[in-house]
């Protein structure tokens, strides 16, 4: 069928949109500045904002792609976006594939494997070609796996990753894929977004492990402090480089880091961004011991099945005593810490930061 010969309706254009929100895999930022320039067409035609400052690079990008348009009729822009959308189609049907080597895993998640044996709960994130990089999806994914493990029969619960790295972070593309509504409402969306993901870690009830495989960044370290024990190889590393990317503390780190470590020794971290070794985040407290990495996965394992073998109930029953007086003051820290972070989101530090490492000009 040839579509350019149609005229797109407002019910295809609606499925079109709808269908975009569904793309499991990313279009990359050309295609998506296309899809936002020809939705704004659509919806109000030409571009009648005022040009963003040379350094708002994202809007000032979004604006370009819009202002190209030009006179482009609404009816135009429609027919166009839907025709976009539908060349896009394979990376829709791919959503459906399970291809071995790639990032996906048939196990009812996306971004995670999570298995559960000898009374262990497992969740190990699985996006290792992107260092383990926590993509929107993988936030909601985690919350999901914490919930049911909350609610199943296992002993313990055990975070991990897949590949060389624990986790590099918050996914730094999750700034870039901005809503109708703009940067202010993504950044709002996000705050709660993010209050509710560290509010499962504060809340969750059975004793929760960190395996920590190897690097480990930015939020993946922060939540650290959340768990009740954690166990790191000799080839990790623990770095929170908030402030090179203009943001600031969150998973509680604000409040766990400066108790476990003292405020001196949490400050070169959170403020500083000093990266530690395995061995000097043990020394710190924040990783309760450290393996060669060659014994690791062996001595880790030995270990926790034991632990797994305890009676369950005074497992949980302990921790609840050890944590019940924090769980207030860490709920309050949490949505100060959100509240924070949604204004250090629309900052230039902060936007100059993501972009500059999306066009590969700065990593940490
Ligand atoms: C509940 C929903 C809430 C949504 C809320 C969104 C906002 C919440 C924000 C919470 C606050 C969190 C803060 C943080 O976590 S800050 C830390 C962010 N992380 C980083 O800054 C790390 C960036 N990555 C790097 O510097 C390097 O990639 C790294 C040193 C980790 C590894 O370098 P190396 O050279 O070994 O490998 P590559 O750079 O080639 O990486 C391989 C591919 O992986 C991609 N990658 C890696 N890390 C990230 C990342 N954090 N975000 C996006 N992409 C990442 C990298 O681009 C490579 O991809 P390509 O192969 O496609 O080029």
């Amino acid at each position: 069928m040839n579509r350019t010969a149609m005229r797109a309706s407002q019910k295809d254009f609606e499925n079109s949109i709808n269908q975009v929100k569904l793309l499991k895999k990313d279009p990359g930022n050309e295609v998506k500045l296309k899809l936002y320039a020809l939705y704004k067409q659509a919806t109000e035609g030409p571009c009648n904002m005022p040009k963003p400052g040379v350094f708002d690079l994202i809007n000032k990008a979004k604006w370009d792609a819009w202002n190209a348009l030009g006179s482009l009729p609404k009816e135009a822009a429609r027919q166009n976006y839907v025709d976009l959308v539908s060349s896009l189609s394979p990376s829709l049907e791919s959503s459906s594939q399970v291809e071995p080597g790639t990032d996906r895993k048939s196990t009812g998640f996306e971004t995670l494997v999570v298995t559960s044996e000898d009374g262990i709960t497992k969740i190990m994130f699985n996006r290792p070609k992107k260092k383990n990089a926590i993509n929107t999806e993988m936030y909601h994914e985690i919350m999901r796996a914490l919930k049911a493990a909350s609610k199943d029969d296992s002993i313990i619960t055990v975070l991990t990753g897949n590949g060389d790295y624990y986790s590099s972070g918050n996914d730094l593309t999750n700034f870039t894929d901005i809503p109708p509504g703009g940067v202010e409402e993504k950044a709002k969306n996000n705050a709660v977004l993010l209050r509710e993901f560290v509010g499962c870690f504060i809340d969750f009830p059975k004793p929760l492990i960190a395996v920590v495989n190897g690097p480990a960044v930015g939020i993946s370290v922060t939540l650290l402090g959340l768990f009740d024990a954690v166990y790191a190889s000799d080839r990790a590393t623990f770095h929170t480089p908030f402030s090179h990317l203009g943001q600031s503390p969150e998973g509680c780190s604000s409040y766990t880091f400066p108790k476990i470590m003292s405020p001196a020794k949490a400050t070169e971290m959170l403020i500083f961004g000093k990266k530690l070794t395995a061995g000097e985040a043990c020394a710190q407290g924040l990783v309760t011991e450290v393996f060669p990495d060659s014994t690791f996965q062996k001595e880790v394992w030995t270990r926790l099945k034991a632990f797994a073998k305890l009676p369950p109930n005074v497992l949980r029953i302990s921790k609840e005593v050890i944590r019940k007086r924090e769980r207030e003051k860490l709920h309050a820290v949490n949505a100060e810490e959100c509240n924070v972070l949604q204004g250090r989101w629309l900052s230039d530090e902060c936007t100059n930061a993501v972009v500059n490492f999306l066009s590969r000009k700065s990593k940490l």
